[in-house]
């Protein structure tokens, strides 16, 4: 169900303008937010292109949304196989539904260190540290503290003046937590690991309690319901949904031009329409398209658009490179002597489970929690005694040497320059390692949060229209594996920590069978997951000649009219879940594209489609059309579906709306 208002701003194929002053591809986390910012201005047009549809669905909106990851809601893609991880293919998270990852994720809304970012701007990116990006996490967020007597019971924690303000997006905590989680909290105590009272104002190392991204309802707070409704009223802001960009075209002196989009399910080569954009077009279509798109379009490493038939149009070797993720992998205790309630009481005890429902239907109790609001980000010098070993470890290596064998020496320039700061780092003990998790159950994920090893998104050269080849390359850099081994041992300190005596935990996974280095590292590769859905770092903001995207301000290199608003442009993954910092780096680069304003451009107008001038592409040659493709579907007839072969444009009026993988109708 569309709400009526929400119609009026959605709009069909038939109803585009020749050109807008902005256009951003992908209305997705990052997408939304910039739009919302740039069509405060009423006399600015806005045009979102979204290959995804809406989920309308109210269970998107409930916290056990958080663990559901619905694959209509995700593209389908895996990894190529990873030598590192005994040869498996890794899983591949990447959101095709409006709003992007903000609309499916796991709602655990926290921030990395400061260091994480004043490591980005050390790279060469002045304004990017931690000070230049506060002013943009207060202004995405507004936090409201939980029940007094729930954060005096478990001693939750926050600070708003140093870190919150009165965004949009709401964060709070739920309305519970598990009694053993105090057990935990003093287990990181026992072991030296500092508590820090709130993570999102720079000190989000050691141990801290995280908001989740919910209202006050316990419903998902995100870029839709936050920045994409609220601009309902608004003439100027356009929605196009189930159309793929596929090019951006350029004119003669290497301007961005237009858009080239083709309506989503139907084949390679069928007609599209181009939409001329007069100030600039955002890139904004996450970390495995952002850099698919600028490669069709002829922005990449030359070798690879050489091999797919590509004209180049600017050598940029970073395009693709650089893809960075969490690989985590999971460690389970069971707790012999345990606390009642426990997470497993929802599920085993009647009373209980019938509690946790009446409470639920108040919005309060159990039901409140999503995937938990407390982690351990623990600094080296506290993970293992033998931190500096590694540490010069990786400053011998031969860095080429475990980098994919596309690299350039400009990519592996830029990653000797990343390994020095990130080496600086592991020294460090006001940022983290590794993420342990914690909820009060007795398994948790050991999350590598600073790994040196580096992947790959390329084009599919055979069609590149297919989902790119994803590499993550994980685990090939030995100092991964020893980060994670360290962290096995650490994580079995913690459990058997004195604090935690009295739940008499019990090894179950790896089991105490898995005891020597070797024996744990080779455990850790065969059941290692390469993501944890914090893809990133495919067109990253750098210094050109270190294999840069974009600049400082966000423009892509050796173009103009061109730039990069979404995660993909993050040079060094932070030690944190990315959906915060991504509200900021969109927040930001709203402004320094607002701040470029060209006046000397005249504005877009609103001439229809009709008269859009088509400009030939430099880097496909497939027809280009302005008039709809297919004579389309009248109201409430099928739209897609699996072997729906008729025409997937809806009549004026209505949208093609997702119902199943068999159909989608007008609506
Ligand atoms: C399953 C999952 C769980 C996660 N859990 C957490 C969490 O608990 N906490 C946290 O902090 N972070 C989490 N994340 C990460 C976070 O949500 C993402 O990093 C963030 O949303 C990325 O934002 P983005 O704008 O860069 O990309 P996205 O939000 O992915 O937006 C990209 C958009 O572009 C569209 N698109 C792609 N190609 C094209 C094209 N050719 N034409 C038109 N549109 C296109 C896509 O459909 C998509 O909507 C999770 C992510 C996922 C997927």
């Amino acid at each position: 169900h569309i709400p009526g208002d929400l119609r009026a701003r959605q709009i069909d194929s038939g109803q585009l303008s020749a050109a807008y002053d902005y256009i951003v591809v992908g209305g997705g986390q990052s997408g939304l937010v910039i739009a919302n910012r740039l069509s405060e201005d009423p006399t600015k047009t806005v045009l979102v292109v979204e290959y995804g549809y809406f989920d309308d669905s109210p269970a998107q909106l409930e916290p056990s949304s958080a663990t559901q990851y619905l694959s209509k809601n995700l593209f389908n893609a895996s990894s190529v196989a990873q030598p590192g991880l005994g040869n498996r293919q890794g899983i591949v998270y990447a959101a095709s539904v409006v709003g992007g990852g903000s609309t499916v994720n796991g709602m655990l809304f926290d921030r990395g260190s400061a260091d994480d970012y004043n490591n980005w701007e050390k790279l060469g990116n002045p304004g990017w540290g931690f000070s230049g990006l506060l002013p943009y996490f207060k202004k995405s967020a507004t936090f409201t503290p939980p029940r007094a007597d729930l954060a005096a019971e478990f001693n939750i924690t926050w600070d708003i003046p140093s870190a919150w303000g009165d965004g949009p997006i709401q964060a709070t905590f739920p309305d519970w937590q598990w009694p053993t989680i105090k057990a935990q909290w003093a287990a990181w105590t026992d072991l030296g690991v500092p508590i820090n009272a709130e993570g999102a104002g720079g000190d989000a190392f050691g141990a801290y309690w995280v908001p989740s991204n919910t209202d006050q309802n316990y419903r998902r707070s995100y870029a839709r319901n936050a920045y994409f409704d609220p601009a309902k009223n608004r003439p100027n802001l356009k929605l196009l949904i189930g159309y793929r960009v596929n090019e951006v075209l350029f004119t003669a002196n290497k301007r961005a031009d237009s858009i080239k989009i083709q309506a989503r399910g139907t084949a390679n080569g069928a007609p599209t329409i181009t939409v001329k954009a007069a100030q600039e077009i955002i890139l904004c279509a996450g970390w495995m398209h952002t850099p698919q798109i600028l490669q069709r379009s002829g922005i990449g490493p030359s070798a690879l658009l050489t091999q797919a038939g590509i004209p180049v149009l600017v050598d940029l070797p970073g395009v693709g490179s650089n893809l960075q993720d969490h690989p985590a992998i999971g460690i389970n205790y069971r707790y012999q002597t345990d606390i009642l309630p426990n997470q497993a009481s929802l599920y085993t005890n009647a009373t209980f489970q019938a509690w946790a429902a009446q409470q639920w239907a108040q919005r309060k109790g159990p039901s409140s929690m999503g995937v938990g609001n407390a982690l351990a980000t623990v600094p080296f010098p506290l993970l293992s005694p033998t931190y500096q070993t590694t540490i010069d470890k990786a400053k011998a290596q031969n860095a080429a040497s475990y980098l994919p064998r596309t690299y350039t020496t400009e990519n592996i320039n830029g990653f000797i320059a990343q390994r020095a700061l990130i080496l600086d780092s592991f020294g460090r003990k006001d940022n983290g390692v590794v993420e342990i998790p914690f909820s009060g159950g007795g398994g948790t994920s050991l999350v590598l949060e600073k790994p040196l090893s580096r992947g790959t998104v390329l084009l599919n050269t055979a069609d590149r229209y297919a989902e790119p080849i994803i590499d993550y390359n994980c685990n090939i850099n030995p100092v991964d594996s020893d980060v994670l081994v360290a962290t096995v041992k650490f994580a079995r300190r913690w459990y058997q920590a004195p604090s935690q005596q009295r739940l008499t935990p019990v090894e179950q996974s790896p089991g105490t069978s898995i005891s020597s280095d070797a024996q744990i590292a080779s455990w850790a590769a065969n059941g290692m997951t390469p993501s944890t859905a914090h893809g990133c770092g495919t067109a990253a903001m750098a210094p050109r000649e270190q294999a840069g995207v974009v600049s400082a301000n966000l423009t892509v290199y050796g173009v103009t009219g061109l730039s990069v608003g979404d995660i993909s442009i993050i040079p060094i993954i932070p030690s944190t879940h990315p959906c915060a910092t991504v509200y900021a780096i969109a927040e930001k680069a709203a402004d320094l594209i607002k701040s470029r304003y060209d006046s000397s451009i005249p504005p877009a107008g609103s001439n229809p489609i009709s008269t859009t001038t088509v400009i030939s592409s430099t880097a496909s040659s497939t027809t280009t059309s302005v008039s709809p493709t297919c004579t389309p579907v009248s109201k409430y007839g099928q739209c897609d579906g699996q072997n729906y072969s008729g025409c997937k444009i809806c009549a004026s009026g209505s949208t093609c709306q997702y119902s199943n993988p068999w159909y989608s109708q007008c609506l």
